[in-house]
Formats: C-alpha cells, sequence, structure tokens
C-alpha cells in the first residue's frame, strides 16, 4: 500500500442551496497532514493530505458554519490530527474521537478540552481490523460521566445482529450513514423497516442523513437515495444531522462534488423549518448544547 489516494473533487461546484446560518456540517474527516500526524500502521488505505486548511476552505465555499471532525479508520486511535484541525478553527469545530478501550481518565479529559465530544465504533470489516463489542461497551460507560455520545458505522447486513449491543449503549447513539441501506428497494424495504425499528427503539438514536455518493450508485441527482431517506428526514426531524463526509474516505472511482451533495439537502427536507432542525438546531444540540 504505497499509492496515496485523492478521494475528494478537486474543484466542486458552489452549491445552488446556501444553507442558513450557522449552519454544521456534522461528518467530515481530516487525512494528515502526514508529514505531522502519520496514519495507522494498520489503515486500510493511505490517502494524500486533506488537512484542516482544506476542510476549513470548503466549510466557507459552501456555505456551512461550523463542522463536526469525525476521526478517520486511517488515523486509527491516535486522534492528534483531528483535535489539530478543532484547534485551528477558532472554536468552530467539534470533533468524535477512536479511543483504546485502555485509555485513561486523563486522556479523555484532554480529548474532551480538545472538543472531543464522542467516540466513534467502526463495525466494516473493510475498515478496522476487529470490532470488540464488550470494550466498546466498556468505553462507553467511561465517557457517559463526559456527556458524550456514541457514533456507530456498520453495514445493513449486520443490523440485526448489532441490535443488543446498540440496546445495551449507555449513551445516546448516533448512527453513520443511516447504516448504509440498499435505498434502491425504496422507503419501505426490508432494510429501511429495521432502520425505523432501531430509530424507534429508543428516544436518543440519532442518524446522519448522508453520503448519498456511497448509498446512491446511479449517482446525481441522487433519486433513489431522495426517495428512500426524505420520509425518514419528515418522521425524525429531531434525531437527524447531515454531513458532507469530506474528503470521502475510499472513494475513487467517482469521486462526490460537494456542492451537488449540498444541492441534495432540500430534496431531502422539502421545508425551511425541516432544514433549519437538520442543519442547525439539532447539531448545535448535540455537539455545542451550551448555546
Ligand atoms: O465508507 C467508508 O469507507 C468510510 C470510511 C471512513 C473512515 O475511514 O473513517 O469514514 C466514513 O464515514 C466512511
Amino acid at each position: 500500500m504505497t499509492r496515496r489516494i485523492t478521494s475528494w473533487h478537486t474543484s466542486p461546484s458552489r452549491p445552488r442551496y446556501a444553507p442558513p446560518p450557522g449552519a454544521v456540517d456534522a461528518h467530515c474527516h481530516v487525512f494528515g497532514p502526514k508529514a505531522r500526524f502519520p496514519f495507522s500502521p494498520k489503515a486500510k488505505y493511505l490517502p494524500a493530505d486533506a488537512g484542516p486548511d482544506a476542510l476549513l476552505a470548503l466549510r466557507d465555499y459552501l456555505g456551512f458554519e461550523r463542522n463536526v471532525i469525525v476521526q478517520a479508520s486511517c488515523h486509527g486511535t491516535d486522534n492528534a490530527a483531528t483535535l489539530n484541525a478543532i484547534a485551528r478553527s477558532n472554536g468552530k469545530a467539534r470533533g468524535i474521537a477512536a479511543v483504546d478501550p485502555a485509555i485513561d481518565g486523563a486522556e479523555l479529559d484532554t480529548l474532551h478540552a480538545g472538543g472531543i465530544r464522542g467516540v466513534r465504533f467502526n463495525f466494516l470489516k473493510r475498515l478496522v481490523d476487529d470490532a470488540p463489542k464488550d470494550r466498546f461497551l466498556e468505553i462507553a460507560r467511561r465517557i457517559a460521566p463526559l456527556g458524550w455520545h456514541v457514533v456507530v458505522y456498520f453495514e445493513a447486513d449486520i443490523l440485526a445482529e448489532l441490535r443488543p449491543f446498540i440496546d445495551a449503549l449507555p449513551v445516546p447513539v448516533v448512527i453513520d450513514h443511516m447504516g448504509r441501506p440498499d435505498v434502491s428497494q425504496g422507503p419501505n424495504s426490508p432494510d429501511m423497516h429495521a432502520f425505523r425499528a432501531l430509530m424507534e427503539s429508543r428516544a436518543d438514536i440519532w442518524t446522519k442523513v448522508s453520503c448519498p455518493d456511497r448509498l446512491d450508485p446511479a449517482g446525481p441527482p441522487y433519486a433513489d437515495f431522495v426517495r428512500a431517506v426524505r420520509p425518514l428526514v419528515e418522521d425524525y426531524p429531531d434525531r437527524i444531522l447531515w454531513g458532507s463526509d469530506w474528503p470521502h474516505p475510499n472513494q475513487q472511482a467517482v469521486l462526490p462534488d460537494d456542492g451537488t451533495l449540498v444541492d441534495v439537502i432540500p430534496e431531502i427536507a422539502v421545508t425551511e423549518a425541516l432544514r433549519k432542525k437538520l442543519l442547525v438546531d439539532n447539531p448545535m444540540r448535540l455537539y455545542w448544547p451550551e448555546y
């Protein structure tokens, strides 16, 4: 693994849709820069540098004000690159870390001071070697006093197997990219039924209605994604978040145009009130509750 991948569009279009003031991109990442923040020896992909300068410039270009930076799997459990990006944002970014179960209380406090507000549990075999549920539960118990939540990333085919684990989590839960349903099957598919059952199972489960580029292989204007996801936005308006997913880890065949991704927002959230919840009120409640 030597070739470094550029997984993002280097000249995205400017979106036609203008997000409301204070909009939060609640799922994005940084890669490196590698010279200061080397990738994990266990990384499953080796990306080109996509550091805070590029992220903050894109934020402004797309019309957003804040970011939630999710530790990318290529950085393992060393959160230095994510913390560096948060520190560069002038208080306009917070983050989600990946941590080793052995992490001590002082290290958790340092992460909190650096803007971290949760930890991510990644169950994708193509991204991580192992996902020990018992140790994840131990971490979730440890972060509860900090008021953090957990972010869980999985694919639809393991949702049933994961249910007891998710049910046992003692803190709020955010599901990345809706647990990757097959959106081509429409809004009433078995995947969507199972996902809705999860959303119904507790009041403190949220989800990111993100990644049309990953979930809808037909590409722009992502009609299957819009048809499957719009009803979720309408039924769970207070528990949804949106994120660009920049710099789109692992995307290679087709690089998503971030302007086009922003233009999907008014298609899935069809009223101004829904868009304000999705882009401002909900992420602020979860990541900047003091505001
Ligand atoms: O589907 C993916 O490849 C992917 C990877 C990562 C990561 O490497 O952290 O994060 C994501 O949100 C999505």
